[in-house]
């Protein structure tokens, strides 16, 4: 049985850097995945996560300080703040500004709104920033749909060191150097061994986990990946376009927070 395209996947396909939709134009999409086909990705989990420079950046940023969204500042008002549509555009900003134009994916320009629920983020230890459901959602919702427009995808370390040091040289971004080593994500590109890194700019990023197993209840939301069940029912893990729904597994109550298996 061939399948519709989801609204998702539409907006997905339709989401072209060039405006058009024109037969003989590549979608976005399209040439996202070529592009990472050609390239290959990072070759181990191990150089992607690029852990000796990220504790070196950390260390000179002293980032110590906002790990855990703060809790470590001896400054109760430092580094609590609530990232807003300036943030995302920031980080949006400095992507584009680094990543060689051959290496780039990522056709939007600016943050633009994934959730379809309406939601608040606010401060609260020990987890920091959080999630928070403005009102009743019943179980089955989809809260929030990723289209990838949100979503860098990094093609190698260098690349997204490049974007690290533009955010560390401004001092109005200076900050957000030690909070994208807590948003990103490295995942296996489907059907290869090898990696890419994807940073989400928006919300999503601020989405708690629960630690102990007697909380496991809590976890009200899980991904719900469309390319899984479409057109790569063979994968095992995703790549960015991978996550792009997430969904509540049970009535979620206002005012109560977001929370994700990670
Ligand atoms: C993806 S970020 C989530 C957003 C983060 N709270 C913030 O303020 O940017 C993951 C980080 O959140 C914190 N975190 C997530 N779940 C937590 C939990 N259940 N308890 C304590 N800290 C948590 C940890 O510092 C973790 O490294």
């Amino acid at each position: 049985m061939t399948r519709s395209p989801s609204p998702v996947q539409a907006s997905l396909e339709n989401n072209s850097s060039t405006g058009g939709n024109h037969p003989s134009q590549k979608s976005f999409g399209e040439r996202k995945r070529a592009r990472i086909q050609s390239q290959g990705g990072i070759k181990s989990r191990d150089s992607a996560w690029d852990r000796d420079w990220i504790r070196r950046i950390s260390k000179e940023l002293d980032c110590k300080k906002v790990d855990s969204g703060g809790i470590k500042s001896e400054d109760p008002n430092a580094y609590n703040y609530i990232p807003d549509k300036e943030t995302w555009n920031a980080l949006f900003r400095a992507y584009h500004a680094t990543v060689d134009p051959n290496n780039e994916l990522m056709s939007a320009t600016e943050y633009k709104n994934s959730w379809r629920v309406p939601i608040e983020v606010k401060f609260h230890r020990p987890e920091g920033r959080g999630v928070y459901a403005k009102e009743f959602i019943p179980k089955g919702t989809r809260v929030w749909s990723s289209t990838t427009r949100n979503t860098a995808t990094f093609l190698s370390p260098q690349d997204r060191r490049k974007f690290i040091q533009y955010l560390m040289k401004d001092p109005k971004t200076r900050h957000l150097a030690c909070d994208v080593r807590m948003w990103v994500d490295v995942m296996r590109l489907q059907n290869t061994t090898n990696f890419v890194i994807c940073e989400t700019f928006d919300e999503a990023v601020l989405l708690n986990t629960v630690w102990d197993e007697e909380t496991d209840g809590d976890v009200n939301i899980e991904p719900q990946s469309i390319s899984l069940s479409a057109d790569n029912p063979d994968r095992d893990e995703n790549d960015c376009f991978g996550n792009d729904h997430f969904v509540a597994i049970r009535d979620i109550q206002a005012g109560e927070q977001f929370r994700i298996d990670y």
